[in-house]
């Protein structure tokens, strides 16, 4: 069959789970609802949330690992249980666990086989995703040998071996300390530059400003935000920055302004306030014996953005049990 190159590697439409708990199943646990999410062609696209956010349950589905309770997924167009769907996708699980005794090269190569290579072509595939991750030198050692970032590799090369058109990648740099995070981050953007399309869940949300196009935030199961990630962060931009000095945080936070934030630093306060309300909180703290030695739009932070989101979702509906 040939590859349609405009088809949309991941388009998902009102999807929801429920998962049903308890020796009578009579316990519900919503993980999905209403989920939309689409990746084009060569997006690399990052899904964040909080622990039980439905993370994994929207790449289970992805994965056809977990069956939908209402909705669809959809893979280049077909349905995730579809044999040439599965061909083009690439995945690495959050804790890789291949058999041990097997070598790095013995692993990826059974990857292959399972996708259906072998022979000469295999061979060499194995040589060049090996090389690409760093791991020819290890590649004749048994698994059990290797370090936590080794078998992140091993497994991203096991992944890339049949040359997906998708890569899932869950949590890919937890728990690496920060050279591996380094590697597997430039891997991921060599990826990105062969046009690869990425899916990328992390709890690490600078990898996500460091490598992704576009971020879904999703918390109880609900999309609470998307959008590009300068978009989702500019969004946010509405906030002015202060530096002020020869005034203590008491005596600014006395002036009566709704102040975002003010943090106490040596010898100078930094504070943040709304856009409308910087110019009369400028007056006020001059005419107070002020300095105000910096005044720049606030520079809002994907984290920024994750946790405020986060906050917002708190104080509405969230999933979780149900019955
Ligand atoms: N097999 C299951 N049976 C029952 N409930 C489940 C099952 N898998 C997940 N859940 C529940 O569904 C919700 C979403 O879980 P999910 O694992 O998808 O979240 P996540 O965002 O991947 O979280 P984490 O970051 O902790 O991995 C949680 O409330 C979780 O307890």
């Amino acid at each position: 069959m040939s590859k349609d190159a405009s088809l949309l590697p991941i388009e998902i439409r009102d999807l929801s789970k429920t998962y049903r708990l308890g020796f009578f199943m009579n316990r519900r646990v919503r993980a999905l609802q209403s989920l939309d999410l689409t990746l084009q062609p060569g997006q690399v696209y990052g899904l964040l949330g909080p622990n039980g956010a439905g993370k994994s349950t929207t790449i289970k589905i992805l994965l056809n690992l977990v069956q939908p309770s209402g909705g669809t997924a959809r893979l280049f167009g077909l349905s995730p249980g579809d044999r040439e769907a599965r061909r083009r996708v690439g995945y690495v699980p959050e804790n890789p666990a291949p058999y041990e005794y097997l070598t790095g090269r013995e692993f990826v190569t059974l990857a292959g086989r399972l996708m259906g290579m072998g022979g000469k072509e295999l061979d060499a595939r194995v040589s060049e995703v090996l090389g690409m991750v760093q791991m020819t030198r290890a590649a004749h050692l048994q698994i059990r040998r290797y370090s936590k970032g080794m078998v992140q590799r091993v497994a991203l090369a096991q992944a890339l071996v049949s040359k997906p058109d998708l890569l899932i990648l869950d949590e890919p740099t937890s728990g690496l300390d920060p050279v591996g995070r380094r590697q597997i981050r430039d891997l991921i953007l060599e990826e990105r530059q062969r046009g690869t399309t990425i899916l990328f869940c992390t709890h690490i949300i600078p990898d996500v400003e460091a490598l992704c196009d576009r971020a879904v935030v999703l918390v109880g199961g609900r999309r609470v935000r998307e959008g590009s990630v300068a978009e989702l962060v500019s969004a946010q931009a509405t906030h002015m920055e202060l530096t002020v000095e020869g005034l203590s945080v008491e005596q600014i936070e006395a002036l009566g302004f709704v102040l975002e934030q003010t943090r106490a630093l040596e010898n100078r306060v930094l504070v943040r306030v709304r856009d409308a309300e910087a110019q009369p909180l400028l007056k006020q703290l001059l005419e107070k014996g002020g300095r105000v030695t910096q005044l720049q739009p606030a520079r809002f932070s994907l984290e920024d953005l994750f946790l405020r989101a986060l906050e917002e979702a708190r104080q509405g509906p969230v999933g979780g049990e149900i019955s």
